[in-house]
């Protein structure tokens, strides 16, 4: 049987400012940390009660790196990227969606978001699901799941600004995640990501909005800024989307700080003026069979 979706809830906070770093990532982890602190700090000076960071921003996203630049955060002293983001956190009362770190965990590494909370104490951890692998002769090459492991759990947070589903970019291409969050009463989804040039240009923007008008939620995601000199080019392009499909806000390829006003009551606008989980036909979706459609 079908599980009902959760209604929509207007949460306790119906308005804030979003802020989006898009970071310049360099082989200099201190360099990475320093930047983002500096890109955060100026989020809150703007306002920002959620701030959100890229797909590996303290690391090149490059499997000769992954490895060398991982931490573990079980060991919090030897964390440097996990302390930074905690005591930013608790030092500006906000909550920070960490962007992607590469994680050691027992021999392993995962391409992991952790969510910290305005009292700096981590949320929840998501570990990208969807391993980004991918073959265009004369294009790109590249092959996530060589180094990492795939997670294993979606992830769901409620945090001071509403309930959070969390993807990490190559996460973004499935809808049956987002569609599994809109269901579990998710208010916006964050993917930080890093897409490519030969990915960007074509499919960027569309999953982002597919995603959002397909279950009327808000869409925001976060990559890198552009770099010129690593073999896998950043397209760049943070942007946040609304629950009609609508570009908020987006940025160029450099490196940035977007802001935006996210105010949930559109999502209760759009969901009446089309209420689609009224209008689903689960009854019929469920009986069409392979062989029905293709005797
Ligand atoms: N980092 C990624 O998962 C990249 C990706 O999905 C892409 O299309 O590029």
């Amino acid at each position: 049987m079908a599980v009902a979706p959760i209604p929509f809830q207007l949460p306790n906070i119906t308005k804030f400012k979003i802020a989006l770093c898009q970071l310049s990532v360099t082989s200099d982890k201190n360099q990475n940390l320093d930047r983002a602190s500096r890109s955060i700090r100026f989020s809150v000076e703007q306002g920002a009660k959620l701030v959100v960071l890229p797909e590996m921003w303290n690391c090149p996203y490059s499997s000769d790196y992954f490895a060398k630049y991982a931490e573990d955060f079980d060991n919090r002293d030897a964390s440097p990227t996990w302390s930074m983001l905690s005591e930013a956190a608790c030092c500006h009362g906000i909550t920070i969606i960490g962007g992607s770190l590469p994680e050691w965990d027992h021999g392993r590494l995962y391409n992991t978001c952790c969510i910290f909370g305005p009292d700096g104490k981590l949320k929840a951890k998501h570990r990208k699901i969807h391993l980004f692998d991918i073959d265009i002769p004369g294009e790109i090459s590249f092959k996530e799941s060589d180094t990492f492991t795939a997670g294993d759990q979606p992830t769901i947070v409620d945090t001071e600004v509403g309930r959070i589903g969390i993807g990490i970019c190559h996460d973004i291409r499935f809808p049956e995640l987002a569609a599994l969050y809109r269901k579990r009463g998710v208010d916006i989804i964050c993917y930080p990501g890093a897409f490519n040039m030969s990915t960007g240009e074509l499919l960027w923007e569309l999953v982002q909005r597919a995603r959002a008008v397909d279950n009327q939620l808000f869409v925001a995601t976060c990559s890198p800024s552009r770099n010129s000199t690593g073999s896998y080019t950043i397209w760049g392009h943070s942007t946040l989307v609304g629950p009609s499909g609508e570009i908020i806000v987006t940025s160029g390829h450099e490196e940035t700080t977007v802001i935006a006003e996210i105010d949930y009551s559109n999502i209760q606008l759009q969901r009446k003026s089309l209420p689609l989980d009224d209008q689903k036909r689960e009854d019929i979706y469920k009986f069409i069979d392979v062989h029905e459609l293709n005797p």
